[in-house]
């Protein structure tokens, strides 16, 4: 049985390659989930009651016209509840088919903007995953864990709170009840977060919370690093941005007073890191669509990406 003492596990399914024969919460909030928070209400050897909702859902789930109410449940492969599938009708769009955009890339490809401005126009949740891992790095840095110590980053992992919202409009995130939006971001967390992120244990957990998080979902777009070979590779649509290295760098010295030189330094090591750490690295989806966005600016990228998803919508 689960208690307080460890509240990070199984919040949302066992980690990856852990069977224990139970399927995945679906839990019914559409805002802000808080990962951790086990109660007594906890069902069964090793499976949580719904994960805390400290906000209501934005705009209640619309409940679909009778002709539409037979649904059948469905269950990926990677056993992540995908939401009711809707029974299609030939020329008939079918809003209450879940939907899930996969956007994946290497640092300072756009994914962020990209994928915010494509949530807001679908009326979709929009998940940083990036902003997990940093949230973790973050909390590993505050307890003066040694990068080296992957069984102390995991237990820090394991320990921690972590709230994450998904409104594109305005995603936050906090560590222990404490919002860590702007620490998240500063130079001490981007140069450790890859050594953290390379732990197994710590990406099982994320992984989790990240599935679960899209399986209480109607419409996501997701963003990270492995997202369409990892998270979800049911996806139905993935994207894998890229731009070149020294526009990528140019991007982003232009955010801040840093120069493109050391912009462009610290890109390549992290998305060296990232890339060949030996547990589920940066890497493009066998069938995902590729756009180098070096030489479009963000209303076209995001203009593709609709047409993409029209596509694949109709
Ligand atoms: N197509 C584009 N044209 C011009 N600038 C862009 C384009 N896409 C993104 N940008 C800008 O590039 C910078 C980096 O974008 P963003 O933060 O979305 O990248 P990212 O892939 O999420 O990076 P990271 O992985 O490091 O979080 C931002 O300043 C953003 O406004
Ligand atoms: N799916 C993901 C997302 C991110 N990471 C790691 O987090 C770092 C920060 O990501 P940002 O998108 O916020 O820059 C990134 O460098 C990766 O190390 C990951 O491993 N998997």
């Amino acid at each position: 049985m689960i208690t307080g003492s460890s509240p990070n596990r199984w919040v949302s399914g066992p980690p990856a390659g852990r069977r224990t024969g139970w399927s995945p919460v679906r839990v019914p909030c559409g805002h802000t989930w808080t990962c951790g928070t086990l109660t007594d209400r906890t069902v069964g050897e090793g499976r949580p009651s719904a994960p805390c909702v400290s906000e209501p859902a934005r705009r209640p789930r619309r409940r679909p016209p009778v002709a539409r109410r037979h649904r059948r449940v469905g269950y990926c492969r990677t056993g992540v509840f995908r939401g009711f599938i809707g029974v299609r009708r030939t020329g008939v769009r079918d809003e209450s088919r879940q939907l899930v955009v996969a956007v994946d890339g290497p640092s300072g490809s756009g994914k962020s903007t990209i994928s915010r401005r494509v949530a807001q126009a679908l009326d979709a949740r929009y998940l940083d995953t990036g902003a997990m891992y940093r949230a973790v790095t973050f909390a590993v840095l505050r307890d003066g864990v040694d990068l080296r110590d992957a069984d102390k980053i995991t237990a820090v992992a394991e320990g921690l709170r972590l709230g994450i919202g998904t409104d594109p409009l305005d995603p936050h995130i906090s560590v222990d009840g404490i919002a860590a939006d702007r620490e998240i971001r500063g130079p001490e967390v981007t140069r450790a977060v890859s050594a953290v992120s390379a732990v197994p244990a710590v990406r099982a957990l994320l992984v989790a919370q990240q599935r679960a998080i899209i399986a209480a979902s109607v419409r996501i777009v997701v963003e990270g690093r492995d997202i369409g070979t990892v998270v979800a590779p049911d996806a139905d649509l993935k994207v894998y941005l890229t731009a070149s290295a020294d526009e990528r760098a140019r991007r982003r010295s232009s955010e801040n007073a840093a120069s493109h030189a050391a912009t462009a330094a610290d890109l390549a090591r992290r998305d060296r890191l990232d890339s060949t750490r030996a547990a589920d690295p940066l890497r493009r989806a066998d069938d995902a669509v590729v756009l180098d966005t070096t030489a479009l600016g963000i209303d076209e990228v995001v203009e593709r990406l609709q047409r993409m998803l029209e596509k694949v919508t109709a």
